[in-house]
């Protein structure tokens, strides 16, 4: 799905990333850790096309997909005056009609995955009286109906209770055994061992990608530096 050709991400000409070579294949589930500051967020946005890479290449195959995109909450405004519905409702917006609007069936499916993370009953609370973890799971519900091929997380987590991060990473593993592909940012290693059969792990000089139960230095061979 995304090839990466010695792809170092950064800002302008300043490399942030070490070189990168390999292949993020279709259907994968994929977290990116790391230490705070080794460039997760900024790698995630130069593979969803959001920065230019400072050198190297980027392929898409076939093409750019449409991208599920979940930003780390502190870039998020808290302060809309629309209801939960009508977010989540945003999700279905690429496969129906503008004129037309929700139809019966499309409804059927926002409340369908507003009741998958736990929010059905909040469906006509305004956004701005969430709290932070059932602001996550609408966001978690909108993606979900959004079905995007490629869906790129980062840190979903931070901030967020055992109990939610349980319901929304089920969301997860639920889209990515509906076919899609997964890329999140993580921090919680016992998460990344027990759902992401695959790691990219940086660090500031090299980085290791392959497959979580093997450790870094066996990993070796599948990571270019
Ligand atoms: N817009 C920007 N312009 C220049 N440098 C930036 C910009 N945004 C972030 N950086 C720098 O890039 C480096 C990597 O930041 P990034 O947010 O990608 O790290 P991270 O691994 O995701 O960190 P964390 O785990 O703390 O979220 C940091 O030194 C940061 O200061």
């Amino acid at each position: 799905m995304i090839e990466l050709d010695h792809l170092v991400a950064g800002y302008g000409s300043c490399a942030i990333t070490p070189s990168l070579c390999g292949v993020v294949e279709a259907g994968s589930m994929t977290a990116i850790v790391g230490a705070n500051g080794c460039g997760k967020s900024t790698l995630l946005k130069t593979l969803a096309g959001l920065l230019p890479p400072v050198s190297g290449t980027l392929h898409w195959s076939p093409s750019r997909p449409v991208i599920g995109w979940l930003a780390q909450r502190q870039t998020l405004d808290l302060h809309f005056p629309i209801t939960v519905q009508d977010v989540v409702s945003m999700g279905a917006w690429p496969r129906i009609s503008l004129f037309r609007g929700l139809n019966r069936q499309a409804r059927a499916r926002v409340f369908e995955a507003l009741e998958r993370v736990g929010m059905l009953n909040m469906a006509k609370t305004t956004v701005e009286a969430l709290s932070g973890g059932q602001f996550q799971r609408m966001l978690f519900a909108r993606m979900w109906l959004q079905q995007a091929p490629l869906v790129m997380l980062d840190e979903p987590f931070t901030g967020i209770d055992e109990t939610t991060s349980h319901v929304l990473m089920e969301q997860i593993v639920d889209m990515h055994q509906q076919g899609q592909t997964i890329l999140a940012v993580l921090h919680d290693s016992e998460r990344v061992k027990r759902y992401f059969p695959q790691t990219l792990r940086l660090d500031t000089e090299s980085a290791h990608w392959g497959a979580t139960e093997l450790t870094p230095a066996q990993n070796s061979g599948a990571c270019l530096v």
